[in-house]
């Protein structure tokens, strides 16, 4: 991702590299995973999702974001590039609010109780810099009912005490029909899928 938004190559170049690039997606044959397939590999919900656009090791998207707990929450640690851009420098701000949406959901699941955005409001103080390590931390505020309440945060690694981006969020926990219905890969819920083929 970042040697094709890097690039300053000539146009005759890209072309050849992008016929080579086919050739080589070419030769991932066999079976593809269908829309809701869950990856064998992968812990769903709050675990490995090898494929996530946000923490994926196998995305060529994602920045990634490592999430390990925290305190009273999660962090994630990453670096944007140039591939996540928005103002010449900086992060787009969409990234931020994906990366904070991401780490909010990983916390309600840390706390035992995986939900999905309902709200999401991000507060942008400052620019987020590209290239430079960055710390997302959230924490869960408080739940009502399948109601959590999130509060989300991006600073640099080097001035963590200093928020850039900040977030407030509310979350809900489908009920279990509504899981069922939404996930129909996800086996034992609302415990979810454990990694490793268990199913
Ligand atoms: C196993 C899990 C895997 C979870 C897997 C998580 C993966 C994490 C991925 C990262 C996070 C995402 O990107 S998630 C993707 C983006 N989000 C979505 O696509 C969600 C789309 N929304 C939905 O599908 C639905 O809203 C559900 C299923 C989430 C909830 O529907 P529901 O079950 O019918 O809930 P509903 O009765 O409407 O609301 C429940 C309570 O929340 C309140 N409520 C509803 N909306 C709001 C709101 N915007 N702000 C405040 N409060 C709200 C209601 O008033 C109610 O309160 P009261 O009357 O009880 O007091």
């Amino acid at each position: 991702m970042d040697a094709t938004v890097r690039t300053a190559t000539p146009t005759d170049v890209l072309h050849r590299v992008t016929d080579g690039v086919r050739r080589l997606t070419g030769q991932l044959t066999g079976r593809r995973r269908a829309r809701a397939e869950i990856p064998a590999v992968d812990e769903f919900p709050g675990g490995v999702r090898m494929y996530s656009p946000v923490t994926g090791a196998g995305s060529p998207l994602s920045p990634p974001m490592r999430v390990t707990p925290d305190g009273d929450g999660v962090v994630g640690r990453c670096t944007l590039g140039i591939a996540h851009e928005g103002p010449p420098g900086y992060g787009h701000g969409g990234m931020s609010a994906m990366l904070l949406d991401e780490l909010m959901g990983w916390a309600c699941a840390a706390a035992g109780s995986p939900g999905m955005t309902v709200s999401l409001q991000v507060r942008y103080h400052r620019p987020v810099p590209l290239e430079t390590p960055l710390r997302v931390f959230a924490r869960v505020t408080g739940t009502e009912g399948r109601k959590i309440s999130v509060d989300g945060s991006i600073s640099t690694e080097e001035d963590p005490s200093v928020a850039v981006v900040t977030a407030e969020g509310v979350f809900v926990s489908p009920d279990p029909d509504r899981t069922r219905a939404l996930f129909p890969d996800l086996q034992g819920t609302p415990g979810g899928r454990q990694a490793h083929g268990s199913r």
